[in-house]
Formats: structure tokens, C-alpha cells, sequence
């Protein structure tokens, strides 16, 4: 036969095939799809946490940065921190801005001020990362209807006011000329943040659940509008941050979901989640997430959203979705364990 016959040949060049193959797909070779250096970017929520993690870390790499929040006492301890970090920067990107404004971004005319605000005092806007939100945990038969409100204007309306504001104004005007122009992907940007609830609803979470999934289905039909204009549209799905949010949260979350987070959750540092988030972001993933057990929950509820790294990704989706099955009734088990610990049902023998 004609084969190649000697092993070796056969091994190394299956192996090399291999490695471009998975190199491709694992991105490896791919351009950044997030270069930040010189361009104008809005991070909402950016007084703590998560949304000041992800500020700090855009002006160390020489963005402009545009800092979004209510309270301004928060807002100007953040800003000292990025304008430090801006200062220490100055040899390799002059002239790099900061721009500090207060607004309720649940609020419609809040939210278009802000915008206009941020864009006279840095320029228009390239990248838009929308982080402000958070959870208010209990049971749904607890809540008044305000605090159900209260989650869909923190979470939605919050990143949805501005970044309707955004993409129209961005679709007026053609993309700005880079400062610093790379071989990577230059397209302007919304990112929604949404959680790994999206992907694993739990108990304790059904007034922020919906609210986070709702962006979610935002993310994945406005990137398909999207397609016309050249804007990237992304969701980021982190898992629990240590933040003061969070520290926050804890303090009514109804103890079998504190339960479960202890058992099936590492909480990251608001530092690391801003990193790998962006990571994910410069490889030209749609729904970022920054830990395992983050990527696992969206390997099985990926659906139709793009993903990179197609074959592992695919693989880890078939794992998943078996796991899924025993973590979910896992979590189940706990809740029957909660009731029991309640003395049944709220209408029988009922102690809390
Ligand atoms: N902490 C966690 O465990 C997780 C959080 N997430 C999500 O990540 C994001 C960041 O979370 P985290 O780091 O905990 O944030 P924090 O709760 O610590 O901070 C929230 C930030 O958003 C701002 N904000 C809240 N409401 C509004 C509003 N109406 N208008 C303008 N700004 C507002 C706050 O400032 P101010 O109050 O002054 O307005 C603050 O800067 C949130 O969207 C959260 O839902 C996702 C997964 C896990
Ligand atoms: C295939 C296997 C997948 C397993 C997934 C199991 C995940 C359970 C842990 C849930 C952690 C919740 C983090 C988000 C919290 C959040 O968004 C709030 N703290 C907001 O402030």
C-alpha cells in the first residue's frame, strides 16, 4: 500500500494538524478583537466593583475613560485611583482622558445626559461596557412589587436607556480614526454584564434572574442588528464577584442559596473578573465569562450564540448538559431540604 509508512511522519504530521486545527479554532492565531489603547470608552457602574475594576484596567492600557455612577462621593475615591493610574501612564499615552458623571441610569433623560456629557469631555464614544446593576435576593413571594421593579430598572433599564442612546448616536457618525491603529479588530462595541444566573437560575434569584436573562436575549438579537452598522454587541456572565455589591446582597440572601453559591462557587476578585472578561472579549467571544464553572454553564445554554473554539466548546457542551442534570437536581435536593428545615409547606406548621 502507499501510505506513508514510517510512524513517525504519520504521528507528527497527525500531531501538527492537530495543533493548527485546534490553534485555529482555540483562537490562538485570531486578531485581538479588542484593542483599547487611545479609543473612548463609557464603563457604567464604575464607582466599585466590577465596574471600577474594568475602568482601572482599560486607562492602564491607555483608553479614555468616561466613569458612570449615582453617588459622587464613590465616584471621585474611583477617579483618583484611574487618574493615577492615567498619571503613571503619561510617557507612553499622553493626554489620556477621564471624565466623572453622576447619573441615574434607570432614568431615560439621565442616561442620554451622561452620554452627552461623557462625549464632550472625551469624544465620541467607541466602546460602550455597561456594568451598573445588582440583586436584591429573597423569595418571590416576599417581595412587594417595587423590589421586582426595583431589579428590572437596576439591571435592564440601567444598560438599556444608554445603550439605545449609544448605538444611535454611533450609527449617525462613521468609526472615529484610530490613535493608535493595531492589526486587530477596531469595530465599536456594547457590552451588557449580565451573571451566571443567566445560565443556571437558582432560587433566591427570581427578581434578578430575569432582568440579567432578558440582556442576555438583547445581546444576541442586537448583534444580529448589529451586523448592519459593524457594531460587536457582548454579554458578560461572570460568576459571584467580591464586591461591596455583593457583601451587600449577603446580607438577606435567603440561606440555601447562600448554600448553594458556597458550594458550587469561587467568588473572584472584582480584578480577575474585569481580566478574563476582557480576555474573552479580545478573542471575540459574545457572552464572556471569567471562570470554569462560568464556561461550563454556558457551554450547555450556549444555543445559537456564536462561540470560539467551536470543537471545544461543542465538546464541553455535551459534558455539560449531562452534569447539568445531577448539579441541577443537587440544588433541588437543598431547596426540599430547606422546606423540611421550615416545617413544610408556608401554609402547614410554618416557622419563618
Ligand atoms: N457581585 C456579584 O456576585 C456579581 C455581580 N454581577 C453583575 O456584575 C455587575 C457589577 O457587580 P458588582 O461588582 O457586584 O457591583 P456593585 O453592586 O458593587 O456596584 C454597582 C455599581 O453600579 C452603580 N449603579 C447601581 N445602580 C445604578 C444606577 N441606577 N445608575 C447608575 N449607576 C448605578 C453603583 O453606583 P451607585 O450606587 O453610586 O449608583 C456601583 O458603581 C452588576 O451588573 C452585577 O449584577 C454578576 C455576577 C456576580
Ligand atoms: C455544568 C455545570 C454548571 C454548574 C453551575 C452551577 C453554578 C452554581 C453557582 C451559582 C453562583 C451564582 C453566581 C452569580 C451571582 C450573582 O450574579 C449575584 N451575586 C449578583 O450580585
Amino acid at each position: 500500500m502507499a501510505l506513508p509508512g514510517n510512524p513517525i511522519v504519520v504521528g507528527l504530521s497527525t500531531a501538527a494538524a492537530l495543533l493548527v486545527a485546534t490553534s485555529l479554532t482555540m483562537g490562538l492565531f485570531a486578531k485581538n478583537q479588542m484593542p483599547v489603547a487611545g479609543r473612548n470608552i463609557i464603563v457604567t457602574g464604575a464607582s466599585q466593583g466590577m465596574g471600577k475594576a474594568v475602568a482601572l484596567l482599560l486607562a492602564s492600557m491607555g483608553a479614555n475613560v468616561a466613569i458612570v455612577a449615582r453617588d459622587l462621593k464613590k465616584l471621585g475615591a474611583a477617579a483618583e485611583e484611574i487618574q493615577a493610574v492615567m498619571t503613571a501612564n503619561a510617557s507612553k499615552y499622553p493626554d489620556q482622558k477621564l471624565a466623572v458623571i453622576s447619573a441615574d441610569l434607570s432614568e431615560v433623560e439621565s442616561a442620554h445626559r451622561a452620554v452627552a456629557e461623557a462625549e464632550a469631555q472625551i469624544g465620541d464614544t467607541e466602546i460602550l461596557w455597561c456594568c451598573a446593576g445588582g440583586a436584591n435576593p429573597g423569595f418571590f413571594r416576599d417581595y412587594q412589587p417595587s423590589d421586582l421593579e426595583w431589579s428590572m430598572k437596576t439591571n435592564y433599564w440601567s444598560a438599556v436607556y444608554i445603550a439605545h442612546n449609544v448605538i444611535q448616536k454611533m450609527t449617525s457618525r462613521p468609526p472615529p480614526v484610530q490613535k493608535y491603529p493595531t492589526d486587530g479588530n477596531h469595530q465599536r462595541k456594547i457590552i451588557f454584564t449580565s451573571s451566571l444566573v443567566t445560565f443556571c437560575p437558582l432560587v433566591g434569584y427570581s427578581s434578578y434572574a430575569g432582568p440579567k436573562a432578558a440582556l442576555r436575549a438583547l445581546t444576541d438579537t442586537l448583534r444580529q442588528e448589529c451586523l448592519l452598522y459593524d457594531i460587536g454587541v457582548h454579554c458578560c456572565c461572570p460568576g459571584s464577584i467580591l464586591s461591596p455589591g455583593l457583601e451587600n446582597e449577603n446580607l438577606t440572601k435567603p440561606d440555601v442559596l447562600k448554600k448553594i453559591e458556597e458550594e458550587d462557587d469561587v467568588p473572584q476578585t472584582p480584578e480577575d473578573v474585569a481580566k478574563y472578561c476582557l480576555e474573552e472579549l479580545q478573542r471575540g467571544q459574545t457572552l464572556p465569562v471569567s471562570s470554569f464553572i462560568a464556561r461550563a454553564a454556558r457551554s450547555a445554554m450556549v444555543g445559537p450564540t456564536p462561540r470560539v473554539g467551536f470543537f471545544f466548546e461543542t465538546l464541553l457542551t455535551w459534558i455539560c448538559t449531562i452534569v447539568f442534570l445531577f448539579v441541577r437536581r443537587g440544588h433541588d435536593r437543598l431547596v426540599l431540604q430547606e422546606k423540611k428545615a421550615k416545617g413544610g409547606y408556608p401554609w402547614e406548621n410554618r416557622q419563618a
